[in-house]
């Protein structure tokens, strides 16, 4: 069996290039002829080496870097007919996607090793239009506030840091009229956003689409119907307080194989969100493609107290925010939508 380590040199303070021959020797002891490659900053690169390698006949594709790799790599093979079987090491910031299948997220060599264990999930895969997505697909105007915000920002909790602190983007949330097409129905009216999961695994939070499940060929639709600022910051308070706000009358929650969305306004614009960058512009079809590459992971790994202190102060900023948001009420926003 041949094994390609496609790794991100610069992510993760270096520490995936220092360990390196560590990782190849983890692969070849659990039976792998392993050999590496560092990508370019062409932004390409790890896409391109994926597809050579899987067309050359490599039998594991090892994806080592940010979720952004991963979403390269998984770009690269997921057209092809015969698609190797995928191995995760996080180097990033978030690194939602092996929260997602419990690879461990502080020690390189022990997400390595989780390869060498052999567990595997057949994982689902977005595609939108002709790209794939790992993770979040997403329209509306509160998903384009997120290319405003500085990068190292980029997660949840950045954002609602950034919500509350940057009220002088909040007028800018209105809402777009939007047609979307589900499984089960159609919405057609106005939405502040909506957002289809692959995974519960968003920012470092898992209470955004808390039941969803990996293989099931579904994606967890959301839907924002309110554009009101308030009501916004109170949905996001019911959402880091166990995610209850996917029963409240204001958000659309519901679980479908595919979606069709467009904007209904001619000269309005809708941008697409597809893990965490722009992928072009509505109308848009998305479907789920079910369990199409295996990717190992921990199975029955403890999810999530791997990371010490993470936890801790996601919980500490969820509870500022619960707080900050508690006291707000109507006379708090004026005209424009501004927190006063
Ligand atoms: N050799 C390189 N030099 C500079 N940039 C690179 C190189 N290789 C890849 N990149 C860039 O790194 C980005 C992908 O980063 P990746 O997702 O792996 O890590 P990250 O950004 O640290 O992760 P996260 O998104 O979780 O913070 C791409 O924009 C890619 O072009």
């Amino acid at each position: 069996m041949k094994a390609r380590v496609i790794y991100n040199p610069t992510s993760g303070k270096e520490l995936l290039k220092k360990n390196l021959p560590d990782i190849l020797d983890i692969l070849e002891n659990a039976g792998y002829e392993a050999s590496a490659f560092a990508t370019k900053p062409e932004p390409d690169s790890a896409e391109k080496e994926a597809r050579r390698a899987a067309l050359a006949g490599f039998d594991l594709i090892v994806a080592a870097g940010g979720d952004g790799t991963i979403n390269q790599v998984v770009n690269g093979i997921a057209p092809l007919e015969n698609r190797p079987k995928m191995g995760i090491i996080p180097g990033g910031t978030t690194n939602d996607y092996a929260r997602a299948l419990k690879v461990p997220r502080d020690n390189i060599l022990n997400a390595a090793r989780v390869i060498a264990k052999g567990q595997t999930v057949k994982m689902d895969i977005g595609k939108a239009n002709d790209t794939y997505f790992i993770n979040i697909g997403a329209g509306g105007y509160l998903t384009e506030l997120t290319y405003e915000v500085p990068s190292q920002l980029k997660s949840v909790f950045g954002y609602l840091a950034y919500l509350v602190k940057g009220a002088e983007m909040l007028p800018r949330v209105k809402p777009i009229n939007m047609r979307l097409v589900y499984d089960d129905g159609e919405y057609e009216g106005k939405a502040s956003m909506f957002f289809l999961g692959l995974t519960n695994s968003v920012g470092g939070f898992e209470t955004i689409a808390p039941n969803a499940q990996l293989d099931d060929g579904k994606f967890s639709l959301i839907v924002v119907k309110t554009a009101n600022m308030l009501e916004i910051m109170h949905l996001i308070a019911l959402m880091l307080n166990g995610g209850r706000h996917v029963n409240d009358s204001r958000i659309l929650y519901t679980k479908t194989s595919k979606l069709y969305a467009e904007a209904l306004d001619e000269d309005v614009r809708m941008m697409i969100n597809l893990d965490g960058e722009y992928g072009g512009d509505a109308p848009m079809t998305f479907q789920n493609l079910h369990q199409h590459i295996e990717m190992f992971a921990d199975v029955d790994a403890i999810p999530d107290e791997a990371v010490t202190g993470e936890v801790e102060e996601l919980k500490e900023a969820s509870d500022a925010f619960i707080k900050e948001v508690e006291h707000l009420t109507d006379e708090d926003i004026d005209g424009d939508g501004h927190i006063s």
